[in-house]
């Protein structure tokens, strides 16, 4: 196996100074083949910079980067026409149509994608005679994307790729996401939007202030699997005096304002299973405002992000 096919990227110990200002402070990471890793943190983290340096755009100051077996910092031709780069700010076509501006960009590569199929496959069919300039801020998105992918990289990199996209182009663009890992191409996705995160990448890193918090598959981030689940309902007629009913034992009482009941619980579906014969006994066939909430992403996002933002910067 060679090294890009073991992780197309591998960082280690990376080092960024802006004049005295240290922005990367020895960040880690490592990218498996064909995953979908997001790279997310607050404003100013150090995610653009990270991102630019795997592509070859900005300079290290120190530490070790290896993307698809090579260092970014040799920026070689043929390196650099395997990755597939999507920046944060749109690009200025000037007064190219769509299908002149892909075809364009098709002419760097040594073997791009067909124009006719990269149009299509960001959707912008019925704009590819159009002036790009007179394209929507939403459509212009999309002229990135197809820019970025149509030298047919094997790693693609997209800093945030649907800021500013209506919910339609946002669900097609995760779409185009989906359709790359099914190919097998590795994406690097820097983004602010948790839910695309959860929908798109199998694993993540939070970056605060120049350095990595926390790595690891998304489901598992933040410890999410280890965090209790709360389970919360108004007790209603007979259950607003009752006491409650034997809960399993890991399950503590949070709170008990007025009628609102709220347990955590590492076993929410035991917790109900005790909970439900109560309120029958009691009258209560439904319990009302029944919610199971266990933690999001953004939750242990935010909760790494605060824990961490203090003791870095
Ligand atoms: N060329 C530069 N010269 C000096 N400082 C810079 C330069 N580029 C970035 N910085 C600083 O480095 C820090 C990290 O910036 P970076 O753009 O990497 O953050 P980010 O995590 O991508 O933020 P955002 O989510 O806002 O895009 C910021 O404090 C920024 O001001």
């Amino acid at each position: 196996m060679s090294d890009d096919q073991a992780n197309p990227i591998r960082v280690r110990g990376l080092r960024k100074q802006y004049g005295s200002s240290h922005t990367l402070r020895g960040v880690d990471l490592d990218v498996r083949p064909g995953e979908v890793f997001a790279l997310l943190g607050p404003n100013g983290a150090g995610k653009t910079t990270t991102v630019e340096i795997l592509e070859g755009v900005r300079r290290r100051t120190g530490g070790e980067v290896q993307v698809l077996g090579r260092d970014p910092a040799e920026d070689s031709p043929r390196w650099r026409a395997r990755l597939g780069i999507v920046p944060q700010t749109t690009g200025a076509y000037t007064d190219l149509t769509v299908r002149e501006v892909v075809e364009h960009f098709a002419s760097f590569y040594p073997a791009p994608l067909p124009a006719d199929q990269v149009i299509g496959m960001v959707g912008l069919g019925k704009q590819e005679r159009k002036q790009a300039q007179t394209l929507s801020g939403g459509q212009l998105r999309r002229l990135d994307v197809a820019v970025g992918v149509v030298g047919d990289p094997d790693l693609i990199f997209l800093d945030e790729p649907t800021t500013g996209l209506d919910p339609e182009a946002r669900a097609e663009a995760w779409d185009l996401v989906r359709y790359f890992a099914d190919q097998g191409k590795t994406t690097v996705l820097t983004t602010h939007y948790l839910d695309e995160v959860e929908a798109l990448a199998q694993r993540a890193a939070v970056i605060v202030a120049g350095a990595i918090v926390e790595t690891g598959a998304v489901s598992e981030l933040g410890g999410r699997r280890e965090v209790p689940a709360t389970v919360s309902f108004t007790a209603t007629g007979g259950l607003s005096a009752a006491g409650l009913p034997e809960l399993p034992p890991d399950t503590t009482v949070d709170a008990r304002t007025d009628d609102v009941i709220t347990l955590r619980t590492h076993g929410p579906t035991r917790a109900l299973a005790a909970l439900l014969p109560w309120a029958a006994e009691a009258g209560v066939g439904e319990l009302r405002d029944l919610r199971v909430h266990r933690p999001t992403l953004e939750d242990v996002y935010l909760k790494l992000i605060r824990e961490n933002q203090g003791e870095l910067s």
